[in-house]
């Protein structure tokens, strides 16, 4: 092995910063700044760097997403937060309802709602300690989740390290399966002679609890975060700025959020993306409403199961029975 110079510890943290810069562009912005050539190129430099100086690798570099063993099994593990199961709303007359609810809990107060598209994935959680990502799970039964960090970090729009070094931090987010690619999966399976997924969110599930990591890695998963599940420090003091904050330390968050003064403008909005949703390149099953105060929040608390400070608005089924392929490529 030669000997480490200054110039090559150098030219590989160039690489890294390059490659997670491009990562970001690519799979958190959805815009890519060089060709798949170049990147790839860039990869093979840092490889073949990290081949030859194995004391430089560090577990946030790009090369590192692939773990090599496959795991016997998923450890449980305990949410420090219960992560908590929304009720659901069906129409416009429960929407009022639950904003009826919202309102009497907090008499004479300014109500602001956010209200998400929401995504028909699988709800996990991500710790990030300095910074670096420490483990994810899945939501499991809301106390305890199984512990899928070795393919959670196979999943490019997931960053392996924050773009600040915050203490620490846990947050929440939806992993799917983008419509096409569920889609051409479901090919390969049926030219295979395999089951097929019955839906993207059954795909996704399916491979976020695969024991061997390279088979997650295949799947072309993405995320979208949507909540601070645990933070220590000073954090956002409404929900719309806890988004905005994650999406500054570099994770990937929907855009399609909406504030709104009153449940009217919620209602409008859902309408909208009941219209909208086959143009979407993800399934969506509903929107996702949210008291915006995170003091609201906490002062509405939560019952067992789900929080009064939240609801969700889900689509009517689908009318037409029509194949799952005609559903995904409307
Ligand atoms: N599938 C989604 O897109 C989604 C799921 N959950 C939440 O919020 C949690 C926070 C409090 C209970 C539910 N938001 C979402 N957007």
């Amino acid at each position: 092995m030669s000997e480490v110079t200054p110039e090559i510890k150098a030219r590989v943290e160039e690489l890294r910063r390059e490659i997670d810069h491009h990562n970001y562009l690519y799979y958190v912005l959805d815009k890519p700044g060089i060709t798949d050539a170049q990147y790839d190129q860039l990869m093979q430099q840092l490889i073949q760097l990290e081949a030859a100086h194995p004391e430089l690798i560090t577990p946030d570099s790009p090369t590192q997403r692939v773990g090599g063993q496959v795991q016997q099994g998923f450890q449980a593990v305990p949410h420090r937060v219960p992560m908590l199961s929304l009720g659901n709303a069906f129409g416009e007359a429960d929407l009022r309802e639950f904003d009826r609810r919202v309102r009497t809990n907090l008499p004479g107060e300014e109500v602001e709602y956010v209200v998400e598209l929401k995504i028909d994935g699988l709800a996990v959680s991500l710790w990030y300690e300095n910074g670096l990502l420490v483990r994810g799970a899945t939501r499991g039964n809301g106390e305890y989740g199984e512990d899928i960090t070795a393919n959670l970090r196979t999943v490019k729009a997931i960053p392996l390290r924050l773009k600040e070094d915050v203490p620490f931090l846990e947050v929440r987010g939806e992993a799917y399966m983008p419509k096409d690619s569920f889609v051409r999966l479901n090919e390969a399976r049926e030219e295979a002679g395999e089951p097929l997924f019955a839906n993207p969110r059954n795909a996704a599930a399916g491979s976020l609890r695969q024991l061997d990591p390279g088979v997650t890695a295949s799947r072309n998963l993405s995320i979208f975060m949507y909540a601070i599940g645990h933070l220590e420090g000073p954090g956002p003091r409404s929900h719309a700025a806890a988004l905005a904050w994650l999406k500054q330390l570099g994770f990937r968050v929907n855009q399609h959020y909406k504030v709104c003064q009153d449940i009217s403008q919620v209602i409008d909005y859902c309408a909208k993306w009941h219209e909208k949703r086959f143009d979407l390149p993800y399934a969506i099953d509903g929107l996702v409403i949210k008291v915006n105060s995170l003091d609201q929040q906490q002062r509405l608390g939560a019952t067992l199961k789900s929080p009064r400070w939240a609801i969700a608005y889900k689509f009517p089924a689908e009318q037409a029975v029509s194949t799952i392929k005609d559903i995904i490529l409307r």
